[in-house]
């Protein structure tokens, strides 16, 4: 039997998911839906999709799925907007709302103005530091990158250049490098000031993408390991900035930025 399920398209920084509150509208394929509505012509478009749901241990649970269908452990971008979404939706009257991922529960502190979130700051956790330097080899070329989980890994390479760098032939090679089993997400980052930073990104299971939270976040961390930047840095993204900061005392990694509600719609499952 046909059904009508409700969603919404938000973006974080330009990276752009599906939003289905799945409290209100259950799903029982997101592998399928989300490879089926992440496609620009013949879906709604988007990077990937969102399910919100309740949670025994947090006030909500998040689990995510890129445009290739493959589940994420956590994801920086529809955190923020999984904020917005339940303070705006009425499903919380609360300015701090916490979040149960597979990567373990993460809270939210929201900016709200008239009603409106406005920022949301996500305390990221602690990221797990790999190898600090690998020397890796893709397209001929050889890459130095900074191995960090931020519960899902990243590749974070750093460049004179940012047009150094030709992200669509060369990331699909270093995100499926046998080094890395389980795949890996690839950050290019050229450093424009100690505390200011430009970051492209190629998404293990979406390909480019506008902007990546998590990519952000690893991307601060490895700045502060290669000794390149501060502690707290501005990400600037091909979707826009985010405030990144590795807090020294608690070890543990804040993101500050919006979150875009773009449209809502019905579609036919
Ligand atoms: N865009 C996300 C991360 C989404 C998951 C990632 N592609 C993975 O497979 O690990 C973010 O904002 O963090």
């Amino acid at each position: 039997m046909t059904k009508s399920i409700r969603f919404t398209k938000m973006h974080g920084a330009g990276n752009d998911y599906i939003y289905v509150n799945t409290m209100a509208y259950p799903i029982d394929n997101p592998e399928e839906l989300s490879i089926a509505w992440s496609k620009p012509h013949t879906g709604i478009g988007s990077d990937g999709l969102v399910l919100i749901g309740s949670s025994d241990i947090a006030d909500f649970s998040m689990h995510i799925y890129n445009a290739d269908g493959s589940e994420a452990m956590m994801c920086g971008n529809a955190s923020r907007c999984i904020g917005k979404y339940v303070y705006e939706a009425g499903l919380t009257q609360k300015n701090k709302v916490t979040l149960e991922t597979l990567s373990g529960i993460k809270e939210l502190q929201l900016k709200i103005e008239r009603e409106e979130v406005t920022e949301i700051t996500v305390d990221m956790g602690m990221p797990a530091v790999g190898e600090i330097a690998l020397e890796v080899e893709a397209g001929g070329e050889i890459y130095t990158g900074t191995v960090i989980s931020m519960g899902n890994p990243h590749l974070v390479i750093f460049v004179d250049e940012m047009d150094q760098a030709d992200l669509a032939s060369v990331g699909p090679l270093l995100e499926c490098l046998p080094l890395f089993p389980d795949r890996t997400n690839v950050e290019f980052v050229q450093v424009l000031k100690p505390d200011e930073v430009r970051m492209r990104v190629w998404e293990r299971g979406s390909g480019i993408t506008q902007a990546c939270g998590t990519g952000a976040c690893a991307t601060a961390v490895a700045g502060v390991v290669r000794g390149k930047t501060k502690r707290k840095t501005k990400v600037i993204m091909d979707g826009g900035p985010l405030t990144i900061e590795w807090d020294e005392r608690s070890g543990k990694v804040f993101m500050t930025g919006g979150a875009v509600n773009v449209f809502e719609g019905f579609i036919k499952v």
